[in-house]
């Protein structure tokens, strides 16, 4: 059988690792993919670099990483450069050349999914990026394929790994932020620009990615609300903890309860320690799919790092290559439920809110008065003395949606009697 022959567009953390495993693997990878797979070139920014270590062969580097997939004998391409352009012109030349392509590029699906596969149909090849989302987790293949006759009601994961890491230091080990995320920029964890990860830039692109997949729709970036945890405090974290909590970064991708409209967001939260999400730990992923019929699921692994993240980009570039060598296609994009994303504002959630009150009669009527104002039904009240006219109120609430949250949150700030709002935050997993 002749072989696939291959362009790798990118030789950084992933890269390195995929060129590794084709070498390493490449008996394996033949048998499987029923042809040898043959790296036809590699990439790269810069050709001054020392890449020995690699055991690339020195004559496959280039800087042309548009000559490369603009050759005729370039059967498939890998992606791994990441970011928005050159990957997109990069991608859409190769299909155009009837290359199928594999990438891992969350930022550029979340832009474009549907540009993207739209080009895929048109040129009659593949376009796979399992690797795009939870790193080395099989979620989108599951997803698009295991779970195509259920009906997805909710997805609720733990999508970044670096912010997890960092989150998680501070939990158990009391770390200090920039600390933290230091070492996990330094395992290879993090984002070029370490904002893509804290700022939950990285984990909204994911969330758009799962809830089209999950809901058949076309979700973008920008559809997703989006906050990061750089301002997640030592506090919250201890105010967590005193209530059996612990803080997550989440994605939650939900179907409205008339299947009409889905929401989309990413913010941190505080999870009962007793939920199985809280028991992920360090850079590792997990996510949790409810299914009306499957029921509950949940998939877990390492959602980053060079090794990992390059297992599930060859698990791609394998059945891209079976499918080439037995002259058939994967699935195709699918967004015929064509649902609505709906604005946070009406996102049914509960919070958690701290406040630094004056500790005198009448304070916490006051104070209830806001919440019952706004329809809002608090669950439990919780108080701490802290001087002799002041103390802590914890207020944790019931569903109620996040407009009259906020609306509660902004008037408890102008009461006279609340000196501070020390921490506001959403409650998940009960
Ligand atoms: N590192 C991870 O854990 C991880 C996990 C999942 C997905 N990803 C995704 O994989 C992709 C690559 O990530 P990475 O961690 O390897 O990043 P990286 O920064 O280590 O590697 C990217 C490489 O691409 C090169 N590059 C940039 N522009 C180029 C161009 N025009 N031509 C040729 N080479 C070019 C850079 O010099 C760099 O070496 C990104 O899309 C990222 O989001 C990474
Ligand atoms: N920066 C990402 C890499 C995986 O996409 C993370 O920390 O999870
Ligand atoms: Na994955």
């Amino acid at each position: 059988m002749a072989s696939v022959r291959v362009a790798l567009l990118g030789c950084g953390v992933v890269g390195t690792e995929i060129a590794r495993l084709l070498d390493e693997h490449a008996d394996d990878l033949a048998a499987r993919a029923g042809a040898p797979l043959e790296l036809a070139g590699v990439a790269v920014r810069r050709l001054d670099r020392d890449r020995t270590a690699t055991g690339i062969d020195p004559s496959l580097f280039t800087t042309d990483a548009a000559g490369l997939v603009s050759r005729d004998d370039v059967d498939l391409v890998i992606e791994v450069i990441g970011g928005i352009e050159p990957a997109r012109t990069l991608i859409h030349t190769a299909m155009e050349r009837g290359a199928s392509v594999v990438t891992a590029n969350k930022a550029l699906l979340a832009e474009d999914g549907v540009g993207l596969h739209t080009a895929a149909d048109k040129h009659g090849v593949d376009l796979y990026y399992e690797a795009a989302v939870a790193g080395a987790i099989p979620l989108l293949r599951p997803l698009r394929e295991s779970l195509a006759g259920d009906r997805i009601q909710r997805v609720l994961g733990i999508v970044n790994g670096t912010t997890n890491y960092i989150l998680d230091q501070m939990d158990s080990v009391g770390s200090g932020f920039a600390e933290a995320l230091e070492e996990a920029q330094s395992l290879g964890y993090a984002e070029a620009d370490p904002t893509a990860d804290v700022e939950g830039y990285d984990a909204a692109a994911k969330a758009a990615i799962l809830a089209g997949i999950a809901f058949h729709s076309p979700v973008g970036s920008g559809d997703v609300h989006r906050e990061g945890i750089g301002d997640v405090t030592a506090a919250d974290v201890a105010s967590a903890k005193a209530m059996g909590s612990v803080v997550k970064l989440l994605a939650i991708c939900e179907l409205s309860d008339d299947a009409t409209s889905v929401g989309v967001r990413v913010h941190p939260a505080m999870l009962p320690r007793t939920h199985p999400l809280a028991g992920v730990h360090g850079a590792y992923n997990a996510v949790f799919v409810e299914a009306e019929a499957a029921g509950q699921l949940m998939f877990y692994g390492p959602g980053a790092g060079g090794a990992p993240t390059a297992g599930a980009v060859l698990g791609d570039v394998v059945t891209a290559a079976r499918n080439r060598v037995g002259a058939s296609l994967g699935p195709r994009g699918s967004w015929y439920a064509d649902r609505r994303t709906r604005p946070m504002g009406e996102t049914v959630t509960r919070y958690h809110i701290s406040l630094d009150v004056d500790d005198r009669p009448g304070v916490l009527a006051a104070v209830a008065a806001v919440f019952a104002e706004h329809g809002v039904s608090i669950e439990t009240v919780r108080q701490r003395v802290e001087g002799h006219d002041d103390a802590e109120l914890v207020v944790v609430t019931h569903s109620a949606t996040d407009d009259a949250l906020t609306a509660t949150v902004d008037d408890l700030d102008g009461l006279d009697t609340v000196r501070a709002v020390l921490s506001v935050m959403r409650v998940e997993g009960e």
